[in-house]
């Protein structure tokens, strides 16, 4: 099994990451709290209260753990592609997979990060939403000290599968709209390519860039109610399941509230994953 891919996979997750993760802090802040009106508002407020160092708030974990899931996607989408095709990653720009097998080994990837993904997200969505400012004397610490007393802390309140909180949610968020991704990106760079030839960086730019909005704008409905099953079990809202935390969130707050997030999401979505994806094909490339 060809490793290159997830190795590749995981230094493009980490750089991805470091650029998103400012607008990924005010995603979840505005999915899972009401105290803000809007984009800006919450930016504004995050910076008077928390300073910039409040948009970073846990990135050191993420970049440690979910870039190593991002290996997960790349390498199990790679392989999945050279299991259905027969063709190796150098081999597969003079023939092409057909979109079906794309779409396969994108879903293929997808089911298989989700579960390495999940307790990794939870701490870090958990970490996000302590809006608490950087330590002053005398005002109560937050609730997690960082990840790892964080995932003590869940450990010892809700057993092992209190870090598998919202993973249903993620998986059915991430499998189907994996496929799509990297479906996305395989149609726009052959779009976008004349025959025969590698496309451009600035194809590949593009292309990542598209496939990381097109992805999220089909997954930012399940992506509220993962963040919301995440959260829940922490303090006023426990939901019997996901389709309760479904039903309860659009009866409560209209349908809108599957779109929450989703503009912020994509303004984070493609500098993310142009630069994922571009760092990925330069890696493979230049690794032959
Ligand atoms: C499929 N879904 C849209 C849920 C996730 C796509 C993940 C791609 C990239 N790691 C990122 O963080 O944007």
């Amino acid at each position: 099994m060809p490793a290159e891919e997830f190795v590749a996979g995981w230094i493009s997750g980490a750089l991805g990451l470091v650029l998103g993760h400012p607008f990924d802090t005010v995603k979840v802040r505005l999915q899972t709290q009401t105290t803000y009106r809007g984009i800006v508002d919450c930016m504004v407020k995050t910076y008077r209260h928390e300073s910039l160092l409040g948009f970073f708030k846990g990135m050191s974990f993420p970049i440690a753990s979910i870039s190593v899931v991002n290996s997960v996607l790349f390498g199990v989408y790679s392989n999945a592609l050279l299991a259905l095709t027969a063709t190796s990653h150098q081999e597969r720009r003079a023939q092409p997979p057909s979109y079906t097998h794309v779409f396969i080994a994108g879903c293929t990837g997808g089911f298989l990060q989700a579960y390495c993904l999940a307790p990794f997200d939870l701490i870090k969505v958990r970490l996000q939403n302590q809006t608490e400012p950087r330590e002053k004397p005398g005002s109560p610490p937050p609730r997690y000290r960082g990840p790892v007393h964080c995932a003590a802390s869940i450990l010892q309140a809700e057993g092992p599968q209190g870090l598998f909180r919202g993973a249903w949610a993620l998986t059915l968020r991430d499998t189907p709209t994996l496929g799509i991704y990297f479906v996305t990106y395989e149609w726009l760079c052959r779009q976008l390519t004349p025959e025969g030839q590698n496309p451009s960086s600035g194809t590949v730019l593009v292309a990542g860039g598209f496939a990381g909005i097109i992805s999220w704008v089909a997954a930012t409905p399940l992506d509220v109610i993962k963040s919301r099953m995440q959260m829940a079990g922490l303090k006023q809202r426990a939901y019997l399941g996901l389709l309760d935390c479904i039903v309860s969130s659009a009866r409560q707050e209209g349908l809108g509230v599957f779109f929450r997030g989703l503009t912020i999401n994509s303004a984070r979505a493609f500098p993310v994953n142009a630069i994922t994806f571009l760092s990925y094909e330069y890696l493979l490339l230049s690794w032959g």
